[in-house]
């Protein structure tokens, strides 16, 4: 029965979405929720940053249809079990190389090529078809990749507490000028081809300014929660509306 189910039952198939801007934690606590839900994690920001590292690495960059051809070449394998961060292009291990400053400060390039977002959105929907339970995260999945996902919410942090966080993961040795465009920056430009600061129509906003990492693990919990009781019950109501 549909509407008797919850989402820790590890056999019904989940889908969760989450967004939000550079620092929220949407990495840190998605993995964790990946874990307590049973399901695997998907970072969907690795891919953009795997692309920009491909990207770089064969100098075209600064043209945007090489770009695209290289993310139609990419042999790009990402992993995602939330208990292995592994991302490999060809033969070359990238998952320390993807974080540094370096690729940060040009993900944006690829991140705003329109073209380049539907080959990786394409790759993203099918990555998630594939899998009975996932959580994925990133800035289009509660809009774009996965709207019609079993939860989804927008994770928020106001600027100062992103950048306090960045600064505290980066081992407090980046110049504030650097982080602030490491941060602002980046959102800023990301901004300009997803809207990932509101939550759209039906998605639910955990606001983490004021909350440590468990706490807003228990808030995201209790919002997944809520929104598959509201969901199944809706479907209950309107069994033709249900999905498979
Ligand atoms: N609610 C929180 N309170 C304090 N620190 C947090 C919180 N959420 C995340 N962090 C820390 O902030 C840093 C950035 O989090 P991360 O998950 O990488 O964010 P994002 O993926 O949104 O960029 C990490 O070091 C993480 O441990
Ligand atoms: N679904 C997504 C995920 C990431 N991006 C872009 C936005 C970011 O600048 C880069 C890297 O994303 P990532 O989530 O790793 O960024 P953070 O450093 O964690 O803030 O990719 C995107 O445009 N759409």
């Amino acid at each position: 029965m549909a509407g008797s189910t919850t989402p820790q039952d590890a056999d019904a198939r989940l889908v969760v979405a989450v967004d939000g801007p550079s620092g929220s934690g949407k990495s840190s606590v998605s993995r964790e929720i990946a874990r307590r839900l049973g399901a695997v994690y998907l970072d969907t920001g690795a891919m953009y940053r795997a692309v920009a590292w491909h990207c770089q690495h064969q100098g075209v960059l600064d043209d945007p249809e090489a770009v695209v051809a290289a993310v139609q070449d990419i042999d790009l394998v990402l992993s995602v079990d939330p208990d292995l961060e592994r991302v490999v292009v060809g033969t070359e291990d990238i998952t320390e190389a993807i974080r540094e400053p370096g690729i940060s400060a040009v993900v944006s390039v690829v991140a705003t090529n329109r073209a380049v977002r539907e080959l990786l959105v394409a790759r993203q929907r099918a990555e998630i078809e594939s899998h009975r339970r996932i959580v994925a995260e990133g800035r289009d999945i509660t809009t774009v990749v996965a709207p019609d996902a079993d939860a989804r919410i927008l994770l928020t942090a106001s600027a100062e507490a992103r950048t306090a966080r960045r600064s505290a993961q980066m081992g407090g040795t980046v110049e504030a000028g650097a982080l602030a465009e490491q941060v602002s920056g980046r959102d800023a430009k990301d901004s300009t081809v997803v809207d990932f600061m509101t939550p759209a129509d039906g998605v639910g906003l955990v606001d983490s300014t004021e909350l440590d990492l468990p706490a807003t693990i228990e808030a995201m919990l209790a919002e997944v929660e809520r929104q598959h009781t509201v969901n199944h019950m809706n479907h209950s109501n309107h069994p033709e509306g249900d999905r498979a």
